[in-house]
C-alpha cells in the first residue's frame, strides 16, 4: 500500500505521537504488517543503541540526558515507507519531531484520562518523562497540545480495539494494495 499522495503529498513514513499507553508500538506494528511498511519503535532501537533499558536511563541519568538521547536518535531517522512508533517524550524534541515530519505523516493518538490511567496503572515505574512537582493531570495537558500542534492527523483511540484502529487509519491514509 501507498500514502495517498493526494491527501498527504511528500508524505512516505508513519510516525505515532502520542501519551504512553496510547498504543503506539502495538498499533504501529498492526499497521506495518497491514501496509507492508517497515517498523521502528524508536524506543527499543534507543535502548539497542545506548545497551540500556530507558527506565534505567532515565532514573540512573535524569530526564534532561534522556532527552538529549532521544532527540539524538530522532534525528538519525532516515528512511522511507517506514512505520516509526515513538516514546511519549519525543513530543518535546521540536529537532526531532521537525526532522520526522519533512517525511513523515505525523499521527497523534489521543486517548483520554481515564484510558490513560486503566492502561498504564502505576506510571512511576514505566520511566515516564515528568519535571519534579508536575502533577499527571499537568503532564497530560501539556503534551496533549504538543501532540496536537505537531499533527498532521488526530485520531480519536478511546473505546476502539487494535484492528478499528488499523482499519481507520488505513482508510484515511492509505490507497489499495
Ligand atoms: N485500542 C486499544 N484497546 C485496548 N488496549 C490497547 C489498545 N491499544 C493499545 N492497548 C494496550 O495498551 C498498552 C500500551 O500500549 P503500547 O505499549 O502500544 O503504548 P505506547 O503508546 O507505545 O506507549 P509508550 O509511549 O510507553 O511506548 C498495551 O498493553 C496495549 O496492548
Ligand atoms: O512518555 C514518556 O515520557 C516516555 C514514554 C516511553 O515511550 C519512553 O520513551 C520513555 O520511557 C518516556
Ligand atoms: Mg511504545
Amino acid at each position: 500500500m501507498n500514502i495517498s499522495q493526494d491527501k498527504f503529498p511528500r508524505k512516505s513514513n508513519i510516525v505515532m505521537v502520542g501519551m504512553p499507553g496510547a498504543g503506539k508500538s502495538t498499533i504501529g506494528v498492526l499497521l506495518a504488517k497491514e501496509t507492508s511498511f517497515d517498523f521502528l519503535d524508536v524506543d527499543v532501537y534507543i535502548q539497542g543503541q545506548e545497551h540500556r533499558r530507558l527506565q534505567e536511563i532515565i532514573d540512573l541519568e535524569g530526564i534532561e540526558v534522556f532527552k538529549g538521547l532521544e532527540e539524538k536518535y530522532l534525528c538519525q531517522i532516515d528512511s522511507d515507507g517506514v512505520i516509526v512508533s515513538t516514546g511519549g517524550s519525543a513530543i518535546y524534541s521540536s529537532k526531532g519531531i521537525q526532522s520526522l515530519s519533512q517525511k513523515g505523516l505525523i499521527i497523534f493518538l489521543k486517548i483520554n484520562m481515564q484510558t490513560l490511567e486503566d492502561r498504564l496503572g502505576d506510571f512511576s515505574t514505566r520511566g515516564v518523562v515528568i519535571a519534579p512537582g508536575q502533577t499527571f493531570e499537568e503532564l497530560f495537558a501539556e503534551r496533549n497540545s504538543l501532540y496536537s500542534a505537531a499533527a498532521d492527523l488526530v485520531i480519536e483511540c478511546d473505546g476502539k480495539t487494535q484492528d478499528q484502529l488499523v482499519d481507520d487509519i488505513v482508510a484515511k491514509v492509505f490507497i489499495g494494495k
